[in-house]
């Protein structure tokens, strides 16, 4: 059974899918109703009124992941998430419409004064000539920001005869050609915007992107709008530009702390705004939370997700051809972990054959989840592992070849410690599983599966009857077993299956047999 808190207001209908399963339970309280229940959820669903801090993440020891029924996840510690393994996902097209056309509900208030006139006309007034507009026709929108809800912005205001000045750094050449716009620079189209809309993301780079110094290089009598976040206009900075006339007009759909309070941007007449409401239609409503809550269900169902903020994209496509090497290459990293248990600085992977050509992103980073495992006593998995990785000064890369020794495909791990190296090659045979056929120099074959015990001997009569009187006597019963030597007489390797786990003193026994150099436990 999983348990979810819904800590926001989520559309009814979108959580539908999640209703359905037998095996999930809902609970819809905000997190400060849920204090004493907060270890027991599994998922998190969030818009953008709940905070999701450190500090919340650390009350919820359970949770494996966050979705947000929206776009922006500045209110989601990510880092903090991304750490503990749990994954976020978000809904990023749900919503792009809704708010595109807010944007534009937006200006052609703010040009028109429509929010003030109601209020005038509602107050018994009737004085039109104090709410002289400006036409949209012929003049110049500058966007700031170009990515979905920018570029359904620009269409519209192309269809209201404006011209598009666009400035995003990582839009391409190709994509404004196609999109039919020019790209320009900040500057560009601060001096040649009458007005401007701001739709990028909340970052280190876009906050204050409006400040003093680009409000200064605005025209005098722009408009200006935010309905993308809080702050990308500074606040502080904008009232003199609004004193002294230099800013014509703003709309604001959203503020640096929501809800704003007492703000003094409030009490200016020109000053028009919205309490986030970009999102806020019946119809981006039941979208993000449909996407979000059906991404939920096929996580808590072990299937992919294909929005996640901190893990690489996967379509389900893709998941289908990639999942037979994803538990392979875990594997094959659980069994390096535990047999190279010393420190170890770099791991190479080299992909040969059918496996060469998919995902492999996502293989590697479920090697690197397996070898960390064993290694870390928190949560590891494909979200948090490059990042433990790092912090404990594992380096990691991928190789192509086309060496697949005879297989159809293989994967190749190498594992390099101090002063050892050591190589695991494994392979996936369709309706016969996974198997591991090279181990640190042997040529084998077994399935890495369960309770191995790894022997290294030398060659010599005798050695797998004396292995199976020790095990035989503590009542361990062998599932199976594969020998492989690099010479007659040399130095040679048993690989058992176990049907239960040996203990230390099983162990000791095995290596006080003559001829017998390493005993080794692998649990996969
Ligand atoms: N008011 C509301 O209710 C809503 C607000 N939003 C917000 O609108 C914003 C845009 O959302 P989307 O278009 O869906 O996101 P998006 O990711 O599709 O587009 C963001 C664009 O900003 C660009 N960008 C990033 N850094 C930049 C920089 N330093 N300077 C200029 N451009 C930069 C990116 O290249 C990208 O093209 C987000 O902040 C999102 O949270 C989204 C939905 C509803
Ligand atoms: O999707 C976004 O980024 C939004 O800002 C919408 O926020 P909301 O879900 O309406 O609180």
């Amino acid at each position: 059974m999983f348990r979810i808190l819904v800590s926001d207001a989520i559309n009814e209908e979108g959580l539908a899918p999640l209703r359905k399963s037998e095996q999930i339970e809902i609970v819809q309280k905000n997190v400060s109703e849920a204090e004493n229940e907060l270890h027991e959820f599994d998922a998190l669903l969030v818009r953008s009124a709940t905070k999701v801090t450190e500090e919340l993440l650390s009350k919820m020891p359970n949770l494996k992941i966050i979705g947000r029924a929206g776009v922006g996840v500045d209110n989601i510690d990510v880092e903090a998430a991304t750490k503990r393994g749990i994954v976020v996902i978000n809904a990023p097209n749900g919503n792009t419409i809704s708010a595109a056309e807010h944007t534009f509900a937006m200006m052609a208030a703010l040009v028109r004064h429509i929010p003030q006139a109601h209020i005038s006309v509602k107050s018994r007034e009737w004085n039109r000539s104090a709410f002289v507009g400006m036409e949209l026709k012929g003049k110049h929108l500058g966007i700031i920001g170009f990515g979905r809800i920018g570029s359904e912005v620009a269409k519209r205001a192309r269809a209201f005869g404006m011209t598009v000045h666009v400035y995003d750094p990582f839009l391409t050449k190709e994509r404004a050609e196609k999109l039919g716009v020019s790209i320009h620079t900040l500057d560009e189209v601060l001096a040649c915007a009458d007005i401007i809309t701001v739709h990028t993301p909340l970052t280190k780079e876009t906050k204050g992107l409006l400040g003093e110094k680009n409000l200064a290089k605005t025209k005098k009598g722009v408009y200006l709008i935010n309905c993308a976040r809080g702050g990308i206009i500074d606040e502080k900075a904008l009232i003199p530009f609004l004193q002294n006339g230099h800013v014509a007009g703003v709309a604001l759909d959203v503020f640096e702390q929501e809800p704003p309070g007492d703000h003094p941007l409030l009490s200016f007449d020109n000053v028009i705004v919205t309490p986030h409401l970009g999102a806020s239609t019946v119809e981006a409503q039941l979208n993000v939370a449909t996407q979000v809550a059906e991404e939920i269900l096929q996580f808590l169902e072990g299937k992919p997700v294909t929005s996640s903020i901190n893990l690489p994209a996967l379509s389900k496509d893709v998941y289908e051809k990639i999942q037979a090497f994803y538990h392979l290459a875990k594997k094959m990293g659980m069994i390096a972990s535990q047999y190279m248990n010393i420190p170890v600085q770099e791991l190479s992977v080299t992909y040969a054959g059918t496996v060469a050509d998919l995902e492999t992103t996502y293989i590697t980073r479920s090697l690197l989840a397996g070898f960390l495992r064993p290694r870390v006593a928190s949560t590891v998995n494909e979200v948090n592992a490059a990042m433990i990785a790092k912090e404990r000064g594992i380096t990691y890369g991928e190789k192509f070849s086309d060496e697949t020794h005879g297989y159809a495909n293989c994967i190749s791990l190498t594992v390099h410690g101090e002063n050892r190296t050591f190589t695991i090659k494994g392979t996936h045979i369709p309706n016969y599983g996974d198997r591991i056929v090279h181990f640190d120099g042997f040529t084998i074959d077994f399935a890495p599966e369960g309770h191995l015990l790894y022997i290294q001997h030398q060659d010599r009569p005798g050695m797998i009857g004396k292995v199976g009187n020790v095990l035989g006597e503590h009542q361990v019963n062998i599932a199976t077993m594969q020998v492989g030597r690099q010479e007659a007489g040399g130095r040679a390797i048993m690989l058992l299956s176990l049907d239960k786990p040996i203990d230390d003193a099983v162990m000791q026994k095995l290596t006080e047999i003559e001829d017998i150099d390493t005993v080794k436990r692998l649990e996969v």
